[in-house]
């Protein structure tokens, strides 16, 4: 059963072990555990629906509750206090682009918000009900089927509610993948990955959804939007780049076109140490911009990488890999790179040797398999230490963007100084540490982790996370990146769009919503409000 009110199955906990908590506790002090508000208590809190009936819409309190937020830490302060605040007036779980239509046509009768909801992983406040108006959820993940494949194409059609590892299933069964995998990809939907401009940790082989969404079909309050596939198309701007990062802003997605490719026959992760941040900031670059056939590129810096080993357990081990990596000149400023290979044996057995040779100039010291393939068995159970950590009183943030190379490290250096500040306003410490993740010829997507001691108390939380989530945010405008990379505007980051968009090019989105919403009764106050 899927967790109410935290991150993923309620049977899977990711243990903190002794070490890993003193660990923290010298970094930033003993975490003070929260009572959570239970399910009845919140449950009690959903106010009497206002809408008229509708065969398609539930409006039981509970399942409203469950379909009210998505997975910010300010989503998660209203879930585990009891603070809920405003929810959806009822959710409809429609079956068919029909049932998708008739919903429109009832919300536009009756002047009712639709939000759009795929797996409601959101980490941008995507989900959150609007004021002033009553509104309906719009489940999607019972449209999930795979609709059609065209092998001579390689590609594949979808229902647009379709999970992560459904979705993946369907096509391994065929001998194909899409290849999109983001942490979030257990409970996060196709659907939500194209409207959100979702990149996975193997994107530097399979692209980001951008490159793998060919066409669909989306249902807007003014008709339905019909995105034919082509190879390519010199026929005007490309209205696929409306839909992508739309955030329901312009209707529903209802069928996904995807290019797939053949599931791989060879794939592993290694990785390398290199002595300090420099040195291996430069390697990667020289290795993303040799154009190689790799998978995967995530560099840690020194924090993340100290910290990933403290968390790894197996403290024996991890000692005697520091010893080694101390002998070769990795110490206290030590940086892990994974690199990840796939695709057809030779080739990708060769990209990794060259990546190798690339790195040794660096410092580079090749560890080995052993690490990597035990960071691919864990790649969405980490995620599972949000929970562990709030029942040990700490919370956990991220934030992300993506700059120009030459200012990568700038921006890795003034997030997480802003992140201290912000804290150090409350007499608390942060533990920040930031990788590298989506690399480009071009520069680098920079995502900083934030861990904190919780207050204990609501008000004083959100207060805390505003001030750190402003002040990290003026620090990405402030230094040239993009208010997101990959997890999208929502209502977090909308403050911050017009930085990067201009008054033009806000006022053009706007128009665009406004023509085919001309009620805006679409998922209002997000991205552009
Ligand atoms: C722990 C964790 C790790 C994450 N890791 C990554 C990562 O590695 N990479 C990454 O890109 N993101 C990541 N995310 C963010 C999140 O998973 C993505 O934004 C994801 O694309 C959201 O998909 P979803 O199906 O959950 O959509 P939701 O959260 O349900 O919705 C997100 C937005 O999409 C709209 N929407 C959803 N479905 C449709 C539809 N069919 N038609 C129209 N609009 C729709 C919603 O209205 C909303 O605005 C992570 C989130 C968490 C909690």
């Amino acid at each position: 059963m899927r967790r109410w009110n935290g991150w993923g199955d309620e049977s899977i906990e990711f243990a903190l072990h002794a070490d890993a908590l003193a660990f923290l506790a010298q970094r930033i002090g003993a975490g003070r555990p929260v009572t959570d508000a239970g399910l009845a208590q919140a449950r009690a809190q959903i106010g009497a629906s206002r809408l008229p009936e509708h065969a398609l819409i539930d409006t039981s309190p509970e399942v409203r509750l469950r379909n009210a937020l998505g997975q910010s830490l300010p989503d998660w302060l209203r879930l585990r206090y009891g603070v809920i605040g405003r929810a959806p007036d009822g959710v409809a779980y429609p079956q068919s682009a029909q049932d998708v239509r008739e919903l429109l046509a009832y919300a536009t009768q009756h002047g009712v918000a639709l939000i759009p909801q795929g797996g409601g992983t959101s980490v941008a406040g995507h989900l959150t009900a609007p004021s002033g108006m009553p509104s309906v959820a719009v489940n999607m993940t019972r449209m999930r089927q795979l609709l059609y494949l065209d092998t001579e194409s390689q590609l594949a059609t979808f229902g647009a509610g379709v999970f992560g590892p459904d979705l993946e299933a369907q096509l391994r069964a065929r001998g194909y993948t899409l290849g999109h995998f983001p942490q979030s990809f257990e409970y996060s939907t196709l659907g939500g990955w194209i409207v959100t401009r979702s990149s996975g940790q193997q994107s530097l082989k399979y692209g980001r959804i951008e490159q793998m969404f060919r066409g669909g079909s989306m249902e807007t309050p003014s008709g339905t939007l019909h995105l034919p596939t082509f190879p390519a198309s010199a026929a005007g701007p490309d209205l696929r780049e409306m839909v992508l990062g739309s955030e329901g802003r312009m209707g529903i997605l209802t069928e996904a076109t995807v290019r797939v490719t053949p599931a791989p026959e060879y794939e592993a992760f290694h990785a390398v140490f290199f002595p300090n941040w420099h040195a291996a900031e430069t390697a990667v670059r020289q290795v993303v911009q040799a154009g190689l056939s790799l998978s995967m590129l995530r560099l840690s810096n020194p924090l993340e990488t100290t910290t990933m080993l403290a968390l790894a357990g197996h403290k024996k081990m991890i000692a005697l890999l520091e010893g080694y990596l101390s002998l070769r000149g990795c110490k206290g400023g030590k940086c892990m790179l994974m690199i990840g290979v796939s695709g057809r044996k030779s080739l990708a057995r060769a990209a990794l040797r060259e990546a190798l040779v690339l790195t040794l100039p660096h410092g580079g010291v090749h560890v080995g398999r052993t690490m990597g393939e035990k960071w691919k068995q864990n790649r969405f159970r980490n995620v599972y230490l949000r929970n562990t950590a709030w029942q040990h009183g700490y919370a956990i943030d991220t934030v992300e963007t993506a700059v120009d190379w030459p200012r990568v490290e700038i921006m890795m250096r003034a997030v997480e100084a802003a992140g201290a500040a912000a804290l150090g306003q409350y007499g608390e410490q942060v533990h920040a540490y930031t990788h590298l993740s989506h690399l480009y010829a071009q520069g680098a997507s920079v995502y900083t982790t934030f861990v904190y001691r919780l207050a204990g108390d609501y008000e004083a939380d959100l207060a805390r996370w505003k001030s750190l989530k402003k002040a990290a945010s003026m620090a990405i405008v402030d230094n040239g990146g993009t208010i997101s990379h990959q997890h999208g505007v929502g209502s977090d980051h909308a403050p911050y769009l017009a930085a990067e968009k201009g008054w033009l090019g806000m006022s053009t989105l706007r128009a665009v919503f406004a023509h085919v919403d001309p009620q805006q009764i679409m998922n209002p106050g997000k991205l552009a409000p």
